[in-house]
């Protein structure tokens, strides 16, 4: 019989995406299948969910025609690849959850596919917090720069000009692992798309749907690769 505290904590990582905004000249690959120290991002970032001995497998959503996951996971025991990609990451997470066998009572770890370097001391964090508290919670990091909000409407020429500075000691950046019930995550975030929410992470679709995620500290190390240069810095980090 499964403790309710710690039931079955599966990954799910949502590898959909292009790679658009880390394109450069030639080089047309999905950032998640770009090589890094030998293996694909997209590898680095399923292994270091499994290596917490207490995440029991890992299931990756890619578009219907990509056949390159299943060949840069191959050696992996304990990954699945469902053909479940949407047109928006909420959407692949949403499609992969429907597809993923998953219990509604089990724990799920949504983590990007873009985020290779993840510490397994914050996952393990994360976990814990977790399954303490009984409660969904997400890796962020507590902002280190002063936070401007851009005054969009005043913007001309591509300029952008200041509309204020916030209080920066109530914000956090977002990053993942994002940590929830399988069926509290499935159901919230069908029903905030089906809402037209801005759904950018779970911890968005959770919230909107009166849940309180717990925040817990990151790392600059899970750095989410996003632009060219970011491969410089994650290649050191690896
Ligand atoms: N339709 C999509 C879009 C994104 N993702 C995944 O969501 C994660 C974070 O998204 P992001 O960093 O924005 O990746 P891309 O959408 O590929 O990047 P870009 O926006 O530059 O095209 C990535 O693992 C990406 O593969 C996804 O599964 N399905
Ligand atoms: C989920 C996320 O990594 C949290 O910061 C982020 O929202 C993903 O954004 P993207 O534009 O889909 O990369």
């Amino acid at each position: 019989m499964n403790d309710a505290r710690t039931l079955p904590i599966h990954g799910l990582v949502p590898a959909g995406g292009v790679g658009t905004r880390a394109q450069t000249p030639g080089v047309q690959t999905p950032k998640q299948y770009r090589s890094i120290k030998g293996q694909t991002m997209l590898s680095w970032s399923v292994r270091a969910l499994l290596a917490d001995r207490r995440v029991a497998n890992v299931v990756v959503g890619v578009q219907l025609e990509d056949s390159l996951a299943r060949q840069c996971l191959s050696d992996l025991s304990g990954v699945k690849v469902l053909p479940t990609g949407g047109a928006s990451r909420a959407l692949t997470v949403l499609q992969t959850l429907e597809h993923s066998g998953f219990d509604d009572n089990d724990w799920v770890l949504v983590h990007d596919a873009a985020r290779p370097g993840l510490p397994q001391d914050n996952l393990s964090a994360l976990i814990d917090a977790c399954l303490r508290e009984q409660r969904g919670g997400l890796l962020a990091m507590p902002a280190a720069d002063t936070v401007k909000l851009a005054n969009t409407g005043q913007s001309s020429g591509g300029i952008v000009e200041v509309g204020k500075t916030l209080d920066r000691q109530t914000i956090w950046l977002a990053q993942t692992p994002q940590m929830f019930r399988a069926g509290q995550l499935r159901d919230a975030l069908s029903r905030a798309l089906a809402a037209d929410v801005e759904v950018t992470d779970e911890a968005s679709a959770m919230e909107w749907a009166g849940y309180k995620p717990l925040l817990i500290n990151g790392s600059a190390r899970n750095l989410k690769v996003t632009l060219p240069e970011d491969f410089e810095w994650i290649r050191g980090m690896l």
